[in-house]
This record gives C-alpha cells, structure tokens and sequence, in this order.
C-alpha cells in the first residue's frame, strides 16, 4: 500500500480474515465430508460461521476496540441448552484459531460472537462481516468466502476479502486474500501463507467490448435469475459459458480480471441484499478500476442499516462496458 495507507485497518483486518480462514479450512477439513450435502447437514457451516465471527470480532476488538461491527451472525442460538455440543464445538475450534493470544473462555467466544449486533446506518464508523459467505458452497467444497468491510458515514472505505479455494497468487501459500482501500487500489496475497508476503496490484480486465467478457453468478438459481442472464448475454454478444461460483469470489474474479461481468439478477421482488454480502466485494472491483450499481443502474447505498434498502440486485463489470450491460439488463427485465 501506498498513499492513504490505512496501515492500522490493513493490519487488523489480514490478520483477522486468515485467522478466520484458518478455522474455517480447518472445519472444512475435519467436519464437511461427502455426504454432509447429500444429508442436508448444515452442522459444519453452522460450527465454521460462528467460529469465524467470533475470531474476527476478537481481532477487532483487540485493535479497534470501540468499533461496532454488523456480522451476519449472533450467539442467542448458541447458548440454547439444547445446542452444547454445537457450542462446545465452536469453542474448541476459537480455542485453536487464538492459542498465542490468550485462553478463551465459552463466555468470552459468546461475547465476541455477539459484537456482530451493530445495526449499521448514515453515519459513524463501523465494520461489516460475512464471517462465511457461500455457505452452499462451503458445503459442497467449492468456493466461500470471509467478507470484512470499513464503513464510514455510509460509504465503504476499506475491504478485506478472504477467498480459501481460490488460487493463490504466484502458488504461494493457499488461497486468495483481497484488500482494498478507497482512493489508493486493491491488492492480493496468499490468504495462508507462512512469514512475510508481498501485495501485488490487482486490475479489472482491459476489455472494450462486452461480447468479449466473460461473466460470473452464482451457482444457486434462486439468489440469481439464470433464465434472464441467459438472455441478457445473448443480447451482448456473449459467446463464453457462464462462470458459476458461490460468494463473493465472483467480485475477487472481476477485480482481478478473468471475467468482466458479474450479475446479480433478482428472483424475488421482496428480496434485500444484506451488507455483508457485498461491502468488501465491491471496494474491490471499485479500486481495480471497475464500477458497480444494481440493476438499474444506480450506486449501491450502505448506508440504510443491515440491507441495501434502496438497491435491486448487482451488476459489477470492468467500467468500460458497464453502461452497455446495465442497458442490456434494463432491456431483458422489462421485457
Ligand atoms: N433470494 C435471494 N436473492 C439473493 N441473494 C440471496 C437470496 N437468499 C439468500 N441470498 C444470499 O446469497 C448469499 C450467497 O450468495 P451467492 O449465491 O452469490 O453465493 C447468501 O449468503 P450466505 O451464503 O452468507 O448465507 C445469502 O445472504
Ligand atoms: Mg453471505
């Protein structure tokens, strides 16, 4: 980093996010086998989430400590007596991820879960945390992501993106991490990586033409319309298959590149994206030096509370062929 350097926030939040990826692999290595799926298990998504907040929030609190964070999770389920062996579990894996810090106790794990209450909002400061995004996908092995964003006065300022599944740059290390910082660019380095490693600038693709582009959505039809996006690349010219993965992977692959489009394409006109989901995704592409909007083609607004109250859906492309995309979209959705 160069400029502002948020070097406090940068600091915390690597080391929040890769201690995080550290529980979660863990998780993934000793609890998701191949029939978790097909059981409709969630128990190791749901031991992996509350794990992760806690150990991020810990983190936080250690460098930031009055800094309230909006998480997507909180500990009320957890101290359920019916749920011991789930809590305990948790406890063990926090226990782990913070065993050069200081012994955790069960009421300190709670504690740290629970400071993921914050409600967000127009003004002041706070963070906001996806501590597993892609739950589905972190169920099916394939790709999730630890999602940490700075908010302030309603406008996202720093994003740290933890992708466990991704590659990791140059083969170093495993995964991909993030960061990006308003007004300076967006970098990545391996997520789990042993001593000292570089941050290397990451840049959206160079393409002027959408029908050049490769574009990313999710893998589940119902957070996405794939019936429409089939449509609205036909419309661009697009000839490439869509690229499916879970969570926020998708704004890392348009950040860095490999594709130049991620739709978002709403299945329900109730629906409110949640913060979480977006934040650290979104400074990401923004300072590799692409745009972001819903589908009509308007900024996303986080300063509404725990929902992008005032946005339907995404649309995240190079900037280049952004207005020719959200063209295309406004075309297919009316139709
Ligand atoms: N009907 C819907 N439309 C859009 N997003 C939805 C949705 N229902 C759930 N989601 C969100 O979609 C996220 C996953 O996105 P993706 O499909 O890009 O992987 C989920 O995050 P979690 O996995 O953290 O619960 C969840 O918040
Ligand atoms: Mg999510």
């Amino acid at each position: 980093m160069t400029t502002h350097e948020r070097t406090a926030e940068l600091a915390a939040a690597i080391e929040a996010v890769s201690r995080a990826a550290q529980v979660t692999q863990a998780v993934q290595r000793e609890l998701v086998t191949a029939d978790t799926l097909t059981k409709k298990d969630r128990s190791p998504v749901t031991v992996a989430d509350f794990a992760s907040q806690a150990v991020v929030c810990e983190t936080l609190q250690r460098h930031f400590a009055n800094d309230p964070v909006v998480g997507e999770e909180d500990a009320a389920e957890l101290r359920d007596e019916a749920n011991e062996p789930l809590r305990a579990s948790v406890v063990e894996h926090v226990q782990r991820a913070l065993a050069d810090i200081a012994p955790a106790t069960e009421a300190q794990v709670l504690s740290w879960i629970d400071r993921g209450h914050a409600e967000g909002g127009a003004k002041g400061r706070f963070w906001t945390l996806d501590p597993i995004d892609g739950t589905k996908g972190f169920l099916r092995g394939e790709q999730y992501a630890i999602a940490l964003a700075l908010i302030e006065d309603g406008e996202i300022v720093f994003g740290a993106l933890g992708c466990p599944n991704l590659p990791s740059p140059a083969d170093e290390g495993e995964g991909l991490l993030i960061v990006a910082s308003r007004g300076d660019g967006t970098w990545m380095t391996p997520l789990i990586f042993e001593g000292e490693s570089e941050l290397q600038p990451v840049h959206v693709s160079d393409i002027a033409a959408a029908a050049d582009a490769n574009f990313c959505e999710s893998v589940e039809s119902g957070h996405s319309d794939q019936d429409q996006s089939v449509q609205i690349a036909k419309k661009l010219g697009i000839t490439a298959e869509p690229v499916r993965m879970d969570s926020q992977a998708k704004y890392a692959t348009v950040a860095g590149g490999s594709a130049a489009i991620y739709l978002r394409l709403p299945t329900r006109p109730g629906y409110r994206e949640k913060i979480w989901d977006h934040a650290a995704g979104v400074i990401a592409v923004e300072e590799a030096g692409g745009k972001v909007t819903d589908v009509a083609g308007k900024p996303l607004e986080f300063g509404h509370g725990r929902q992008l109250e005032a946005n339907r859906g995404v649309i995240a492309t190079n900037g280049r062929i952004h207005d020719a995309v959200v063209a295309a979209v406004r075309d297919v959705l009316e139709s």
